[in-house]
């Protein structure tokens, strides 16, 4: 990204000659941070130059203008944006995923040039301040630090504005999957791993760094001054060098951009991936736990479950949602708490009442260590006190151990409340520069100045009245303005009288403007009063802000505690609402669900018909046939997201529901191309299956939906039984398998622990009806060209269709056709190294039948269709 401009000698006199003193600091702030684009302040705007301007210019469409980089003339890009908005322009960049350098003027314009520094960086990963961030989510940065060979990689995770710090190492294959869980907002990556980075992440901000940034000594010496130890044994890092050389670049890198120690940020956490249950990238895109397919929250789970009143327990959800736990133990806690709360449902108002008016003190707590914390947060969490004593309480009073934990760390702590009480005024201004924020009383030599600026009024009003009576000017006035600050103001008619003693400031069309020396003198101290008043202010501010920086860590345990509560609230209504149940757990490998729903659409529709999932090891895989929008995908998602929820410690759509261990939740659902990486349906398909094969285990849940049904009929059917039998034989998963290959109902017969199962739908002659309940066996026919009718496809083609159908099944009785029985070999469960039997042959009348099999009605036109059967209809004639 650096450009020509950036090569210059600042020690050359010809490059001195043509350049401004102002414009020579940029260049040189600008050549050490190339990466940012810079926003440098003259007067009352922050102006941007060169490629930066260019860049403004086309992200938020800034006038594009020139100045001149005199004495040469050479004239250079520029676009500013005015210094009162600068939040609002901020926002759109950060969004844009820019980093982005702020530099201030430094030094006081009436004793000579100023200085410019660079004040403040703004990367997407390390926001802090309000106006940046979005109310409900993180700005999280992450490091990657892979080892050599890439097989192992190590990845750290920041997010400034709550204090979490955290650590993990995967490998190779499961990076993506851990991105794509935690989401970071910024990425930090050495350059040697820049190829690989880019093919598993499309979009984001990533920001690739010399490798000699990832130093592992170096690394482990931020750390060691960080937390103030002399090893990192207690963080259980000592020896791991991909993990300290991922944690300590990243500090390195956010204490850069915040310019100030990070003191709330004094341990840091491994994160073990047997903790969570593991969801893969896929499936976390396609359960929509979060983001929905269309990329809003809107009918996901976390839309419908968040009934959070803070913003924090709005961000726990999400977190909570995205890494459901391994651990039964804390699951059960979760549940256990609000079980508990559920007995007391007609309190749930009163409890979001005193949650609605606490603040989001996560991030004032974190601003407060940054020292960047404004008068009003301070007001706010001083004002939440009461509630905050109100909700531990409550949180007090609900049975469990989890709740009274809770309860007990939400206090504030009753010196900080003191403090603040006394050294804020009621309602401050959002800024110090913007008024009084130090309360009355907190400090005697403050209230002193200020009773000398605010005096002003009434001396004025008695100096006026006086020098009426001297002058014997009645209209006489006095006045203020900025330019000239106090003066006295006669009209031309009463010029003669104006005494000796007045001094002439200006004329005007019909007053004369005057001044006196006591005028002067008075003025002069409320200047001065005024401007001792807002410093004294200024340094009481810091003072307070330094003084409560060690209530931090209390601050941040509280507040933690305020959106565990929030949480627990929120599932406990939607429970109530929604008619959810407590689940239960077990360490026997089963999965059963009674009465099971959809936690979306179980909203979006009327009458949503229950079902029940019975999985344990005799029941391993369960194939799921029956017509097209009969409800496969629905049921196989409730199931996946009932064991998540569960997972999280929420209820559950269902009227009962118990789950053995899981260890990931794995899926293969919907069809989409991956265009942007160049893959197409069936090979975004197959990169998924391989995936899952790959990962899944004798605790996992897998859901495959109509696998193989990209490819030709016997490729497709041949890949998708391969795959059954493999989840049920070699990684014996917990699966639930739909599909439209009617062949694979065989594989129950063959392989224990396989059955059937389907959607049920009633098909008279006129029309056909989902009833959209599972039941035990295979589906009795299909209904394809029912669903075709009911899409619209025309009668005609319709009727061609039928009278294909009926030619097909004739000819198939009559030819007594094998089955295509690639599974019917009942000697072969367990044995996978054996190779797979050949396909039996085909007679060549079933050409027929496989062109007909291997149309895919869902994605024909009607008038492809149309001409498809017309071919076949041909070609069935010819024979
Ligand atoms: N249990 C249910 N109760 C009521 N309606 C349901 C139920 N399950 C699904 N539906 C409705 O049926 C529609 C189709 O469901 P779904 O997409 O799961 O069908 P499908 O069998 O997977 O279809 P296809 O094979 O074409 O992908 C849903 O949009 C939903 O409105």
């Amino acid at each position: 990204m650096t450009s020509d401009y950036l090569n210059f000698d600042e020690n050359d006199p010809a490059f001195n000659a043509k350049t401004t003193p102002t414009m020579r600091q940029f260049l040189l702030i600008k050549r050490d941070n190339p990466h940012l684009l810079i926003l440098y302040r003259i007067g009352d705007f922050y102006e941007t130059f060169y490629d930066d301007a260019e860049r403004i210019h086309r992200l938020l469409g800034l006038t594009l203008t020139s100045r001149s980089n005199s004495p040469s003339g050479e004239r250079i890009p520029m676009a500013g944006v005015p210094f009162v908005t600068l939040d609002q322009y901020l926002v759109r960049l950060v969004n844009q995923g820019v980093s982005v350098g702020i530099c201030e003027q430094i030094g006081d314009p009436k004793k000579g040039p100023l200085n410019r520094k660079l004040t403040r960086i703004i990367t997407p990963g390390t926001l802090t301040d309000e106006n940046l961030l979005k109310e409900r989510n993180e700005s999280i940065l992450m490091a990657l630090n892979p080892s050599k060979k890439g097989d192992r990689v190590a990845l750290s995770w920041l997010i400034l504005s709550s204090g979490v710090f955290k650590v993990m190492e995967v490998n190779g294959n499961e990076l993506i999957n851990e991105i794509a869980r935690i989401g970071p907002s910024e990425l930090l990556v050495p350059e040697r791993f820049r190829e690989e980075t880019n093919r598993i992440i499309a979009s984001g901000s990533v920001n690739f760094l010399p490798d000699w940034n990832f130093d592992k000594i170096r690394a482990e010496k931020t750390l060691l001054n960080q937390f103030k130890t002399s090893t990192l044994l207690p963080f259980g890092l000592e020896g791991q060098d991909l993990q300290i050389t991922a944690a300590g670049t990243i500090l390195e890198y956010a204490v850069q951009t915040q310019g100030t120690e990070l003191s709330h940020i004094n341990h840091i956490v491994i994160e073990k991936k047997e903790e969570t249950v593991g969801i893969d990238a896929a499936s976390r895109k396609n359960l929509e736990i979060s983001q929905s397919l269309r990329g809003d929250s809107k009918n996901t789970l976390f839309g419908v479950l968040d009934h959070c009143k803070t913003p924090m327990g709005s961000r726990r959800l999400s977190s909570w949602l995205n890494s459901p736990l391994r651990d039964q133990k804390a699951a059960q806690e979760r549940a256990d708490t609000i079980e508990a709360l559920l007995e007391k449902t007609y309190l749930f108002d009163d409890y979001q009442n005193v949650l609605k008016i606490i603040p989001d003190f996560e991030r004032i707590a974190t601003r407060i260590a940054l020292g960047t914390v404004r008068p009003k947060d301070l007001a706010s969490l001083r004002d939440a006190l009461p509630s905050l004593e109100k909700l531990s309480d409550i949180a007090k009073g609900i049975d469990t151990a989890l709740s009274r934990t809770l309860g007990a760390d939400m206090p504030l702590n009753s010196e900080l409340h003191a403090l603040l009480q006394k050294a804020i005024v009621e309602y401050p201004p959002t800024f110090l520069r913007d008024g009084d924020v130090i309360a009355h009383g907190f400090n005697a030599e403050l209230d002193e100045y200020r009773a000398l600026r605010d005096n002003s009024g009434s001396y004025i009003m008695e100096y006026e009245a006086a020098e009426k009576v001297r002058t014997d000017i009645p209209n006489l006035r006095i006045e203020y303005n900025g330019k000239l600050g106090y003066f006295i103001e006669v009209t031309k008619a009463q010029l003669s009288k104006v005494p000796e003693d007045y001094l002439r400031v200006q004329t005007l069309k019909g007053t004369e403007r005057f001044t006196t020396q006591e005028l002067r003198e008075y003025q002069e101290k409320h200047i001065v009063a005024d401007e001792k008043s807002k410093s004294l202010q200024q340094s009481l501010y810091t003072e307070l802000v330094e003084s409560i920086k060690q209530f931090t860590q209390s601050l941040l345990l509280s507040a933690q505690a305020v959106s565990i509560f929030d949480v627990l609230l929120s599932l406990a209504l939607h429970a109530d609402l929604c008619r959810w149940v407590k689940p239960s757990f077990t360490k026997y490998p089963e999965l059963s669900i009674k009465g099971g729903r959809h936690p979306v659409v179980e909203n979006t529709i009327d009458n949503y018909v229950p079902n029940d999932c019975f999985m344990n090891p005799q029941r391993k895989l369960m194939i799921i046939t029956g017509p097209n929008m009969g409800g496969k995908s629905t049921y196989m998602r409730s199931v996946a997201l009932i064991a998540l929820l569960a997972y999280c410690g929420s209820y559950v759509p269902a009227e009962e529901a118990v789950l053995g261990p899981i260890d990931k939740i794995l899926t293969r659902i919907g069809a989409s191309d991956d265009l942007a990486k160049g893959l197409s349906t069936f090979m975004v398909e197959m990169t998924e299956a391989a995936a899952i094969l790959r990962q899944a285990t004798s605790e996992s849940l897998v859901l495959m939906d109509e696998v193989g049904r990209g490819t030709s009929t016997f490729d497709g059917l041949s890949l998708a039984g391969a795959i059954a039998e493999d989840l049920v034989i070699t990684r014996q998963s917990m699966t639930l398998f739909a599909t439209h290959y009617f062949e694979l109902t065989q594989l129950e017969k063959n392989i224990p622990g396989v059955v059937n199962v389907h959607v049920s739908a009633a098909d008279s002659s006129s029309r056909l009806v989902f009833l959209h309940e599972i039941l035990e066996g295979p589906a009795s026919k299909s209904y394809g060209i029912a669903v075709a009718k009911l899409a619209g496809i025309p009668k005609s083609v319709i009727r061609t269709a039928q009278k294909l159908q009926r030619m097909l099944e004739e000819k198939a009785a009559q030819t007594d056709e094998p089955q295509l029985d690639l599974f019917f070999d009942s000697g072969r469960g367990g044995n996978t190294e054996e190779k797979a039997e050949p396909l039996p042959e085909k007679e060549i009348g079933d050409e027929l039948r496989n062109s007909l099999l291997a149309l895919d009605l869902d994605e024909l036109s009607p008038k492809q269709a149309w001409e498809k059967l017309y071919k076949l209809q041909q070609q069935a004639k010819e024979e």
